[in-house]
């Protein structure tokens, strides 16, 4: 019988190589031919995937490519959600339940803070005047059942004074209020912690959403505990020694607190769907980088745009620089009201000061030179406040000196850093879009969104022209 190599010519030194002993049986024979028809499968499923791998970044090369940095809690995960709302409103109705659970962890983790902050009032040095003494008073004769929870003892004496009547704000023995916060962070973060991340922050990567759809006993139990709660910590954030700590600065609360709390009735009602303000305003911190794709219809052309939402968090910022490659378009984030505000990372580090770091770094960075550059001075409704409040710039930044601490001088002064840090590093004449914002606004940010839509795909259309 001829004997044939089954793959190539006699005369390939391959085929000479790779030729059957003489001595071959049939039964290895067959074996021999049943596994070089699996290599050839195998071969042919590889040569498969990679041509549809070829095809697919063919393809994402027409895409859109947009990052959005800046620090944490600047605002970008919101701005994300604007995207979403504008882009594709189905996407984010169907994950309007997982929000709940965000919500409800903002909200116990605020009343927590106040709570926590009441008991260590006595230890806190704050110049006792009569006022407050009275007030003192006021809060031990009144609302002694709003205090006390069933931690075992509380500190201060004037607080420890009142753990009796029984206390209402802690719903059930078996799940004290105090256990809840860790028990909801857990929740949502699928029980990873990121160490050096401050505060106790909860990180959340892409996709999380799918883990907290659904209610469970925990997010239900919490539910019963706001319902039988509400009236109660309507009383204890309306009380004015409450008022009192925050307006002289001795209670801190997250910037986000106050929304939920004055919106606290709507929210512990059994029956709470999270609105989209609410959605805007709920805080969790991501972790690493997510990306989100809408199709953007634009001139009667549709394309495809990828948003890529990073963590800011000064331990999350290497996971940025694989997504720098091929970016068409950079959103800088920064929270212009945080000239009183310290990193968490780093509280040494006042947070325009690392936001101005943070946007020498992308504008001198090599990789993303040719990338269309658009700021965010963000935040602006929390700037005003605080400047209507009579919080003093200079008191943290000393280089604004004796400038009228108006919101247009502030503004202009922080922007008038951005454009220099911008004009150092720009051999290529770029141009730097700036925009005002306040991206929880819905109606002002999608305006923005639109505009700096246009300028980004005029950029791409240049640049595809070119290629
Ligand atoms: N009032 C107000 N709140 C804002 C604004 N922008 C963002 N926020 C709130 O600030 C908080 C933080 O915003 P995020 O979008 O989560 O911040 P981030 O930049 O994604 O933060 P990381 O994920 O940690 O990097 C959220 O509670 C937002 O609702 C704004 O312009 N005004
Ligand atoms: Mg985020």
């Amino acid at each position: 019988m001829i004997r044939t190599p089954s793959i190539r010519s006699q005369d390939d030194p391959l085929s000479i190589a790779i030729r059957p002993p003489p001595t071959e049986t049939e039964t290895d024979r067959q074996v021999r031919l049943q596994q070089e028809a699996e290599a050839r499968r195998i071969s042919e499923q590889i040569d498969e995937e990679l041509r549809i791998e070829r095809e697919k970044l063919k393809r994402s090369k027409g895409d859109v490519k947009l990052l959005l940095l800046g620090q944490a809690e600047s605002g970008k995960s919101t701005l994300q959600k604007q995207f979403q709302l504008m882009y594709s409103p189905a996407s984010l109705d169907s994950e309007r339940m997982s929000w709940r659970t965000v919500v409800y962890f903002n909200v116990v983790r605020s009343v927590k803070k106040i709570l926590v902050t009441l008991d260590a009032w006595d230890d806190i040095d704050d110049g006792s005047d009569s006022q407050s003494t009275l007030e003192r008073q006021e809060l031990s004769q009144d609302d002694a059942f709003l205090v006390g929870t069933s931690r075992t003892s509380f500190a201060a004496p004037w607080l420890q004074a009142l753990q009796s009547p029984p206390l209402r704000i802690c719903a059930t023995a078996s799940c004290p209020w105090w256990n809840i916060e860790p028990q909801l962070a857990d929740r949502l973060s699928g029980g990873i912690s990121v160490s050096g991340s401050g505060r106790g922050e909860v990180y959340v990567r892409s996709g999380w959403q799918a883990r907290t759809i659904y209610t469970n006993t925990l997010v239900d139990l919490v539910a019963t505990m706001l319902d039988q709660s509400c009236e109660d910590i309507t009383t204890l954030w309306e009380h004015p020694v409450v008022r009192a700590l925050i307006s002289k600065r001795k209670l801190k609360l997250d910037e986000w607190s106050e929304f939920f709390l004055n919106n606290i009735a709507r929210i512990s009602a059994r029956d709470y769907i999270p609105s989209t303000d609410d959605i805007l305003h709920a805080r969790i911190q991501t972790m690493g980088v997510a990306e989100h794709i809408f199709d953007v219809d634009i001139h009667g052309r549709s394309v495809s745009w990828h948003l890529y939402d990073v963590g800011g968090a000064r331990g999350q910022r290497h996971s940025w620089v694989p997504y720098f490659d091929d970016a068409n378009a950079i959103i800088f984030v920064c929270p212009i009201s945080a000239f009183d505000q310290y990193l968490e990372e780093d509280p040494r580090t006042n947070r325009i000061d690392d936001s101005l770091q943070l946007f020498t770094q992308i504008c001198s960075n090599q990789l993303l030179k040719k990338v269309h550059l658009v700021l965010f001075l963000n935040k602006t409704d929390i700037l005003k406040k605080k400047l209507e409040r009579g919080l003093l710039v200079s008191k943290y930044i000393l280089s604004y000196g004796d400038r009228l601490n108006e919101y247009e001088s502030v503004v202009q002064y922080f922007r008038s850093h951005f454009l220099q840090v911008h004009r150092r590093n720009n051999e290529n004449r770029r141009v730097l879009y700036t925009h005002m914002t306040n991206v929880t606004d819905t109606r002002a940010t999608q305006s923005i969104i639109g505009n700096v839509r246009d300028s980004i795909f005029r950029g791409y259309l240049q640049s595809a022209a070119l290629v």
